[in-house]
This record gives C-alpha cells, structure tokens and sequence, in this order.
C-alpha cells in the first residue's frame, strides 16, 4: 500500500496544503490525479508518495480518520521534471504563493492541473512499406519502390495517386497509419541560416560574456545598436557547444520581430511559446520543447519555466520591461527565475536593453553584474534629433489641436518625402470618458473605482480594468440628460483626426483592440514595412524593437501620461518609453528626428530622454531614490489586502498592521492606504508599504501573517504579499 500526498485546488480558500490518499500502486512524483475532495471529483498533483506495510484499517486506526484511494492517473509520466518540480516550490517561498499556483503558472494552460487536457493530438495518415512482392501495375510497381526507401511517408507528400496507393494496399504491400503531426507556429519564415558579419563592438562584448560564462551579464546598447545580432551570436555559439537556449522577450509587442529573426536563422530548432498561439499550438510546442527535439526557446516572460534541459545561456531582451513582472499569483520578476535556472544549469544569463531598470544598472556597476556597452548604432548612424513642445505655448497661441504647430509640420512633410511616421499615444479607446453636459456626472463601471473608456469602433463604453463592456448611454443616470460629451482623447480619436488632418495619410493603428487576431501583429506590421501605410499609431506596444528603415520622425502626442501616475517608477519609465520609441526614427540610411509634445518641457525624465543621455537620467534618478528611499536603496513589499466588506477590510488592515509593527524591526510601514483604484471587480482594497534594507524577520512576520489570512478568513479578506511591486494599482 502507498500513501500519497496530493496537492489540490481548492475551489474556495488558497490552501497550501496537500492531502493524503491511497494506491495499490506507486505513483510518480508530479503526475496528475483524479481524486475526490468532500463531494467533488479534482485534478491533484502528486507531491510525495510513501510505502507502507499497514493495511487500510490499520491506517485508518492510526489515523483517526477515513482514507480515499486515488480514483484515476492522468499522466503516465510527470509534466514537470525534478528541476522544474524542485523551482515550483522555491518560487513558492519566494511570492508566498500556493504550491498549486505555482505549478498552474508553469505549465501552458491546457495542461494545468485544473482543467482537461482537451487539445488532442493532431494526427496524419502516412504510407508505410511492408514487404517485397510485385505489385498488380507499372506504376504500381514504381511507388512500391519509392515507399521502399522513403518510409514512412504522409501520404498527401507521396508523388503517387491515392488510388495507386489504396490498391497496394489492397495487396497487402504496405499499409496505411496514423502518425502524430506537430502544429508548428508561424512556419512560414525561410531558413537563411547566415549570420551577418559582426562589427568590432559586437564582438567584443560576444568575446567578453562568452570568456565569463556562469555570470550574469548586463548589456547596455543604444537603440540601433544590434543587440539582436549579439544574441544570435551567443545562441549560435552555446548551441554549437550542444546547450540550449532560451530567448525571452517581453510580451507581445516584441515578439513578432524576435521570432522572426530566430525563425530565420535556426528554423527546426526553435520552438515559441506565447500567448497568442492556438491552444493546439502551445501544447504542441511544449511537448517538442519537452521531448528535447527543439535547442531554443523564444518567448514571453512564463517561457522562462520551459522544460529545456542543458541550458547554457538565458537571454532576456529589453530587460527594464514592466512586463516580466507576473502581476498575478505566484508575483515573480523574470529574472530572477532565469537567475535560479541559470545556477542549476552552470548557465549564462544576457540581460539587454537600451534604457536598462535601475536596479541592473546599479547592480552592474557594483559588480554583482558585467556590464557591456554599445555606444553607438550600427555604420555609426546618429541617434536622431529630439525637439520638445511645450504645449501651454500651443494653447497660448489659441491652438487647441491635438497636434502642435510644428507636429502638423513634420508630419506632412515626412508624408510628403515619401517617407514614414511612427506616432505613440500611449492611450487606447477613443475618449477617456464619458461626461453628462448638463450635470457633469461621468459614467463610471459599476464594479471599479474608474471612468470607463468610450471605444467608438464598436460605440461601447468598457472598463479597462475589468471585462465590463456596456452600450453608449441613453440617458444620463443622474439627471436623465441624453447630451453627452467625450472628454480626453485615445488612439481611436487620434486615427480620425490624422485621416482629417492630412492629405493622403494612410494610417494603421497598432494597439490592443486591432491585434486581437491571431497573426494581426504580424501582418500589421508587414503592411507598414511594405509602405502600405505613411503612419503607424499605437500605444507602447510601437516603442520597442520595431526596425523599419524608411521611419524617419517619431512623435509623441503627450508624454505625461507616464509621467503623472502615482508610482515611484514613473520618471523611469517615461525616460524608458521616450528614449524607445525615439529610437524608431532614422534607423536606416536617413537620418531621423522626434518631437516630444509635453507640458512638462523641463522635466528631467524628457529632457535626457531628448538628448539620449542614460547616465545623466540615472544620477538624477538615483538621487531622487536615495533621498525618497525607494529601491535600488532598499526592498519594498507591497501588501495588498481586499474584503467586498468594507468595514472587514479596515479591521483586518489594523490587525496586519499591528502584526507586522510587533514583528519587525529596522524596516519603514507605510500605510494602510487605499489603493490607486480603491474598488475593483466589486472588491476594496488597501495597501500597506514595507520598505526595508535587511529583511529576514520582514519575511518571517509576512508569511505568518499571509498563512492566517489565506487560512482562517475563508475568503472574507485576501491578503497578497507583493515583492518587488511593479504597480500600485
Ligand atoms: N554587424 C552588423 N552588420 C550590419 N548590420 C547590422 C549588424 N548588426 C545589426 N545590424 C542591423 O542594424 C539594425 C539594428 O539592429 P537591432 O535591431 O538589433 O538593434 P537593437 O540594438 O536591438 O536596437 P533596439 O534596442 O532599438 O531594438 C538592424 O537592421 C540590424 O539588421
Ligand atoms: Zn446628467
Ligand atoms: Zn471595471
């Protein structure tokens, strides 16, 4: 008899706990189960599994309770291996998440643990040779001759007719079968396989991380640089040496470009995971990944738990990107679940960006990192040009427009040099709210603390925070007023307005509502590469990677909106997104410039953004954080607690707070205080800050305190620690 403890999901509580059930057999630490929990049948995993001489009862008596046997085996053999079982349970100590959550989040969702495995196999009928003999016809002959050497074979790329094939069949001289066929993503790029001739600088920094391998290396390389070749370079290189590779970029928006390229040059070898493949095509993808038939993996930020083996270097492209942080359970930053991998593996990790966080580069000139530069873009081409607006002049000269004066300039003259514009309005929708006219109630959601978003395309109103869409009003809800207005303007507003504004202006917009197909990223971006269009409009999704030649002004409508949210990132990251997205003008042989529409003209963040100038925004920047203390001077957990009750929610607040000022020392408590969006789906939520240098007994008191809530309160109020916030919202 074994006992086997089964980690569970439980419906309601976060429970981090396993339960024990019983087999005949031995069970595979990792597989899935079937098991039944009070009246319900569930998908556990297998956490541990024990031999025992006892008998049931005899169990039953030592335990005082009543045993289950497991109902059903899922998996013959574990999804995770030992590497990945082991990280599963870091990575839960680490975000004090549920074991279970952390597993779920490894595994592409057609394989976790809480659902069915419906995505089946996609399978081929292909011919197979079975023995000598001779065949009724000429031709008959001759295909039984091809499939003797080219077996087997699928059956729709034999040179042969079905009908030919059927009747050898029918002899008894080969016969058909079903074979399992991969759905490969984006198969459709041509293999060169030629590497382009690195420059000088390149090599250097190839020569100077492949010398220090195990290390983590920063590489610190202007927009334009040909960081990407560096990579292809490295992977090249580790691959030759029989490891794998793994390339991650951050979400979506960048991936096209770098799944192109890698596509290009390693074809077969390459497997993709992200978020936008088919459910056939991820589980397809994962399963070659796992059968060790592909070396590189290229992906978004959950890629970094692919089941590789003989990892020898973990790159992660534009490193700063907010979109390595998981924003939801198990709370992870990217790099450090590479940083664990890449000491289990004795592997490399490459951190890339033009605009690197302050964290890395602090680290980087520490030493904790080796820091690599690219100081200049490829055939020594100058950055371009950045100018500002202030927009109070604009309005000072009676333009309202959305468009200063001298945008409206460079625009049309950009157009009309058959050249084109790249425009970032980091804004999606059309209107940022709806307002009545007659009282000035503003149509909020129901279920959060925020305007909705008029999106006019499908005329709807939608909370962005939420799935809550709603028609456009009749009336005013206050008032009964049907006159509205729309107030603040989005990527929708600013497409309408371009196609009035300018002649011959053909405009594609990039932003989350027109790249909801599957395959719309590529083929937008194809069309805007082919000159389909002079203007590509979109959201941050523009601003990274994008490298089309024939772009030659960037502009961007407002650069505060990045810049007045209340984080204390938020100068980093509009310092980031305007040195990015300025980086996308004069990449060819034209020489580039940007305009930047602000009503800030003087703020630090725009102005080294304008002049390029990374170290001058990091000493600034630095100053700011040591004098605010804010990270890289010190950790902060965010602790985020939400109750539907209100009045629940302030007690538990007091107590977490109390808790935590008895149980720690040496560390600063900020708050509780409500949140940036205080009600969201129907729940409130405040936070309380911890900011600390050491911070043993801030961990301890944490996960103390996290166990009660998640435990005792069943769900009345949920408690989620935080490390390394990324947003306050
Ligand atoms: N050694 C080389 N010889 C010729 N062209 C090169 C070389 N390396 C890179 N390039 C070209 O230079 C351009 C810029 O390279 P790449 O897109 O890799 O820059 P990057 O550093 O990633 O920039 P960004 O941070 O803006 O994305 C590309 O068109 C690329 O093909
Ligand atoms: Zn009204
Ligand atoms: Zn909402």
């Amino acid at each position: 008899m074994y006992i086997v403890s089964v980690l569970v999901e439980h419906p309601v509580q976060s429970l981090d706990m396993t339960f024990d059930y019983l087999s005949h057999e031995s069970l595979l630490k990792g597989v899935r189960v079937f098991v039944r929990f009070g009246y319900q049948k569930i998908i556990g995993y297998v956490e541990d599994v024990k031999e025992t001489a006892l008998s049931k009862t005899e169990l039953e008596q030592q335990a005082g309770f009543h045993y289950q046997y497991i109902q059903e085996v899922i998996d013959q053999e574990p999804l995770l291996n030992e590497e990945l079982q082991q990280l599963a349970l870091q990575l839960s100590k680490l975000t004090l998440s549920p074991r279970i959550a952390c597993l779920q989040a490894m595994l592409p969702s057609q394989l976790k643990p809480s659902t069915n495995h419906s995505v089946g196999l996609k399978l081929q009928t292909v011919a197979c040779f079975l023995q000598e003999g001779k065949a009724k016809t000429k031709k008959q002959q001759e295909c039984l001759d091809y499939l003797k050497t080219h077996s087997p074979t699928p059956i729709k790329d034999i040179p042969y007719s079905k009908n030919i094939l059927d009747q050898l069949v029918k002899q008894g001289l080969i016969e058909y079968q079903k074979q399992e066929v991969y759905r490969k993503p984006l198969d459709f790029f041509q293999t060169t396989n030629q590497d382009i001739i690195l420059t000088n600088d390149q090599q250097k920094v190839v020569d100077g991380i492949i010398a220090h391998p195990k290390r983590v290396a920063l590489l610190h390389g202007v927009t334009g640089s040909g960081k990407t070749e560096v990579y292809l370079a490295l992977a090249r290189y580790f691959l030759n040496k029989q490891k794998s590779v793994m390339m991650l970029v951050p979400e979506i928006s960048l991936t096209p470009m770098m799944v192109k390229v890698f596509k290009e040059r390693f074809g077969e070898q390459v497997a993709i995971l992200h978020s936008r493949l088919s459910q056939g095509e991820k589980y397809d993808e994962y399963r070659r990944i796992k059968r060790q038939e592909v070396k590189i993996v290229v992906g978004a930020r959950s890629a970094v738990f692919a089941p590789l083996e003989n990892i020898g270097l973990i790159i992660l492209d534009e490193e700063h990107d907010a979109s390595y942080k998981q924003e939801s359970k198990p709370r992870y930053l990217t790099s450090q679940i590479a940083k664990i991998r890449a000491q289990t593996h004795q592997a490399t990790v490459v951190l890339g960006s033009a605009t690197p966080s302050l964290e890395s580069y602090s680290r980087a000139l520490k030493g904790v990192y080796d820091l690599y530069e690219l100081k200049n873009r490829i055939n020594q081409m100058p950055l371009p040009t950045v100018e500002i607006v202030d927009m109070v002049n604009e309005t000072r000269q009676r333009n309202y427009s959305l468009f200063s004066r001298r945008m409206k300039e460079q625009i049309q003259a950009t157009i009309d040099r058959h050249e084109q514009v790249i425009l970032l309005l980091n804004k999606r929708g059309y209107a940022t709210y709806l307002q009545c006219q007659d009282c000035g109630e503003v149509v909020k959601c129901p279920h959060c603390d925020v305007t909705l978003t008029y999106h006019k395309d499908e005329h709807q109103l939608k909370c962005h925070y939420c799935e809550y869409v709603q028609s456009y009003p009749q009336s005013c809800a206050h008032c009964g007023s049907t006159h509205f207005k729309t107030v603040g303007y989005g990527t929708q507003k600013i497409e309408e307005e371009l196609e009035k504004t300018f002649l011959n202006a053909k405009v594609i917009r990039y932003d989350v509502d027109t790249t909801k197909n599957k395959n719309s990223h590529f083929q937008l971006l194809e069309q805007f590469k082919k000159q389909k269009a002079n203007i590509l409009l979109g959201t941050q999704m523009i601003a990274k990677g994008l490298d089309f030649e024939n772009v030659t002004f960037v502009g961007v409508l407002n650069a505060d909106l990045s810049l007045n949210v209340p984080d204390f990132r938020a100068s980093e990251r509009t310092f980031q997104l305007l040195c990015q997205v300025a980086g996308r003008s004069g990449r060819g042989s034209k020489a580039g410039t940007v305009l930047i529409q602000t009503y800030n003209p003087e703020h630090y963040a725009i102005t080294c953004a304008s002049h390029h100038d990374y170290q001058a925004f990091y000493q600034q920047e630095m100053l700011y954080r040591q004098k605010a203390l804010y990270p890289p001077y010190c950790h902060m957990v965010s602790i985020l607690i939400q109750s539907k009750h209100e009045d629940i929610l302030q007690i538990a607040c007091q107590d977490i707070k109390n808790y935590l000022l008895a149980h720690t020392h040496q560390c600063k408590i900020l708050g509780p205080a409500h949140s940036v969006i205080y009600k969201m789906q129907d729940l409130y939520r405040q936070r309380i800050l911890i900011k600390f240098v050491q911070g043993k007994d801030v961990y301890e008191a944490l996960k103390t305190m996290n166990d009660f809530y998640n435990k005792k309160q069943k769900g009345k109020v949920t408690v989620i620690c935080d490390f390394n916030p990324y947003s306050q919202i």
